[in-house]
């Protein structure tokens, strides 16, 4: 039935001011204004249609996704968007291009590493798109360890140029997205060598292709490495590979701010940290998380909606069967999700004042937090996108069969999702860069420094290793504090068992790569406390709206408490919990699953996706899933013909073949 809401008794059902909660998950009304607006604008546009990705071919997807782009800067212009509407435009057209490198890397990393003079000069040309430029670091032999890069950027002092160059197989550009086939510039990352003297990796700004007729520039070998993960998917992105034969760039290519060449060949560097030249990850990694929680909602969105409409079992005395989401165990599944997305908002929000709060100090060169900001941009990219990566796919498994469709709209979310773990900092390799700083920090605690930010509770470890939860009945799990104290003396447990092993070996180094996976356990029950904090802290926030607050505090208790059942073994071994109150806390999170479920159609709609942006058949507003999937299937080529083509060439013969062989 068309047009009839058959998710409208769940709807009535909502105990909370949706519309209040729509503009606490969008951060502000003018966001979510932007938002709507923005969203609205791509899903009634044509020519944005996006439910055919998995039928297409490579070359035809890969036009498509060029054509959206353009076309996506035409209306930029014509509707005179600001940056922050036109960004919220390419979000939503949702699919992963060139243009996503050019504006999310490219353009920050000379933000970040330009002088004011580069930043004169090239900024204008990449906002004006006169030039596309992508993120060239990884290659084929090396990308977790960037200090082991093999490109080599040697000065030329006769030429006033560098000289780049790709010296084996290994050191090979390999992955960069926007590389392939589009992208007329890269900031290629590369060992800065001068007077015989190795530097250690740098960023450069080079040309690639030529602005006249796109042919890559002499001594330039590039192309696309070809099909990744998934049909359609991440295939509309053109990653690439890149070779130099010994290419001349002009010495003012050189991303300048952290260091520089002189003319006479000399190597300077300034007063800001090496590490700056890392600074691009850093920001990516931050917006990482909030994009996190934006792919988490939609997975969560489309199986809450889909449990609602969803029957099995149960039917009685004339009664229609029972909807799955009435089920105790489909709700552990999903309910700790959807809370999940919602914890991963706030912490994104706080990771974005962090950031900002990084960069303002570093124009006052104070570099105090630089540490503590790698720290949780890592960690947090780390925690919630492994968490995002397992959500999508336990979604895909509460939507039964129908989630295995591409209908559904969950397997291509995946596929587009799942890289998000390796990108931007393999999710190990990242967590053990937080291990680093826990153990940096506990080394410094004899010292008199006391620990500030996020590891600020290491300052009162000697406490936290003696504390003994106070919680004595089931409700007491809701209080703030208890979990707090929980996840506070976990935290520190853990990171002081490592030190202490640690201490135990005579090379530090050797200690740390024995142990590991330990570390990596501290690290994810750091992070973990601190999307616990950050959510307690939100809450304490003025959060107007009927019923809103209340909710939430709802979806913060499921957050920790999940977590606390799901890692029990931690908390009972390292003794700040009893059995006894482990079990209260189970008994806690399965009221608490009862309070959410009346609420859960209006929690998903306070996304505020439209049905464009959910793609997704199960997820649909209207929840008319059954006559549209039996018309999406209708639709697939196979069925253009009743007789498919190959039947007449190939089981036809072997039919008559068989039947032969039976008379016989
Ligand atoms: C249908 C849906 C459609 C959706 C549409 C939209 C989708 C698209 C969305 C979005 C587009 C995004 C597209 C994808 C983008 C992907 C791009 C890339 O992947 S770019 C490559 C990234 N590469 C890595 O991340 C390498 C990882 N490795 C590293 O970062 C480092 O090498 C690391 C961290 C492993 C360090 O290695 P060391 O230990 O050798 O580091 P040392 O260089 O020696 O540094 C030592 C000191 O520096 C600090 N440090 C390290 N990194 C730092 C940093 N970044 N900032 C500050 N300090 C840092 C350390 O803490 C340490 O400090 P102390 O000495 O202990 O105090
Ligand atoms: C879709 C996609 C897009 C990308 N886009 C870009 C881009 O635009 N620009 C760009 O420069 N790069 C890009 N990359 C590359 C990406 O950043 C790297 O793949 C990533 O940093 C991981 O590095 P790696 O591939 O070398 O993994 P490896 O480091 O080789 O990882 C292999 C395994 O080794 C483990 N491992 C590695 N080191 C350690 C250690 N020290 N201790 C314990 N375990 C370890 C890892 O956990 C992993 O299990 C992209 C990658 C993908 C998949």
């Amino acid at each position: 039935m068309e047009g009839v809401d058959h998710l409208a008794f769940e709807r009535n059902k909502a105990q909370f001011d949706v519309d209040a909660m729509k503009i606490v998950w969008a951060g502000s009304s003018h966001a979510l204004e932007v938002s709507d607006r923005m969203s609205r604008l791509v899903a009634s546009d044509p020519a944005f249609r996006k439910d055919n990705r998995a039928m297409l071919g490579r070359k035809e997807l890969f036009k498509n996704t060029l054509r959206k782009a353009a076309y996506a800067l035409k209306r930029i212009i014509e509707l005179r968007l600001s940056e922050e509407e036109a960004s919220m435009l390419r979000s939503f057209v949702d699919e992963p291009a060139f243009t996503d490198l050019h504006w999310g890397m490219f353009v920050p990393a000379i933000k970040g590493q330009g002088t004011e003079e580069q930043l004169k000069k090239w900024l204008p040309l990449a906002q004006k798109m006169q030039i596309i430029g992508c993120y060239a670091q990884t290659e084929l032999g090396h990308g977790s360890n960037v200090q082991g890069l093999e490109t080599t950027v040697t000065f030329d002092p006769k030429t006033d140029e560098f000289v780049i160059h790709s010296p084996t197989l290994t050191s090979s550009k390999w992955w960069p997205g926007g590389l392939g086939k589009i992208s007329t510039h890269a900031v290629v990352y590369g060992r800065l060598i001068t007077d015989g003297q190795d530097h250690g990796v740098h960023g450069f700004i080079v040309q690639l292709r030529s602005l006249d007729d796109h042919l890559p520039l002499p001594g330039i070998t590039v192309g696309d490495i070809g099909m990744k993960f998934g049909n359609g998917a991440y295939n509309t992105m053109d990653n690439g590979v890149l070779r130099f034969d010994h290419v001349r760039i002009p010495r003012d290519q050189m991303l300048m701010r952290v260091s520089r060449v002189t003319r006479e060949g000399k190597y300077v560097q300034s007063n800001v940290p090496r590490q700056l030249v890392y600074g691009t990850m850093v920001y990516v990694r931050q917006t990482i998380v909030s994009d996190a929680s934006t792919a988490l909602s939609r997975a969560v969105c489309i199986a809450t909606r889909y449990s609602a409409v969803r029957r099995q079992f149960g039917a009685t005395g004339g009664n229609p069967e029972s909807q799955v989401i009435d089920y105790k165990t489909q709700q552990a599944r999903l309910f700790p999700l959807l809370a999940s997305a919602y914890a991963f908002r706030f912490v994104g929000e706080w990771l974005k004042w962090l950031y900002t709060d990084v960069m303002t100090r570093l124009q006052a060169n104070d570099f105090s937090t630089l540490p503590e900001a790698h720290a949780c941009t890592a960690g947090l990219k780390s925690l919630t996108t492994s968490a995002t990566s397992d959500g999508i796919e336990e979604c895909r498994k509460l939507c039964g069969g129908h989630g295995y469709l591409c209908s559904s709209g969950l397997p291509e979310l995946f596929a587009v999702y799942v890289p998000t773990c390796t990108y931007e900092g393999d999710n190990i390799v990242l967590l053990l860069q937080v291990a680093r700083h826990l153990m940096k920090t506990i080394s410094q605690l004899g010292s008199g420094k006391k620990p500030v930010g996020t590891v600020a509770y290491m300052g009162r470890v000697e406490q936290l290793m003696e504390s003994r939860s106070d919680v004595q009945k089931a409700e007491d799990w809701l209080n703030p504090s208890a979990v707090l104290g929980a996840f506070e003396a976990r935290a520190a447990r853990k990171s002081v068992a490592c030190a202490k092993n640690l201490s135990k070996f005579s090379n530090p180094e050797e200690g740390f790569l024995e142990l590991s996976n330990d570390l990596v356990e501290a690290a994810r029950a750091h992070c973990q406390l601190i999307v616990v904090s950050k959510f307690i802290d939100k809450l304490q926030q003025d959060i107007p709206g009927k019923g809103v607050k209340q909710l939430l505090e709802v979806l913060c208790s499921i957050y920790a408490l999940f977590h606390l059942h799901k890692h029990l073994g931690d908390f009972l071994s390292t003794g700040c919990i009893t059995s006894k109150q482990g079990s209260l806390a189970n008994d806690q999170l399965r009221s608490l699953y009862s309070q959410v479920r009346p609420n859960a159609i209006g929690l998903v709609d306070a996304f505020n996706y439209t049905d464009h942006y959910l793609s997704s058949i199960l997820g649909r507003y209207d929840g008319n899933v059954y006559p549209k999937l039996y018309e999406e299937a209708w639709k697939d080529p196979l069925n253009d013909s009743v007789i498919p083509d190959g039947f007449q060439e190939y089981i036809r013969p072997m039919l008559k073949q068989q039947l032969r062989n039976a008379r016989l």
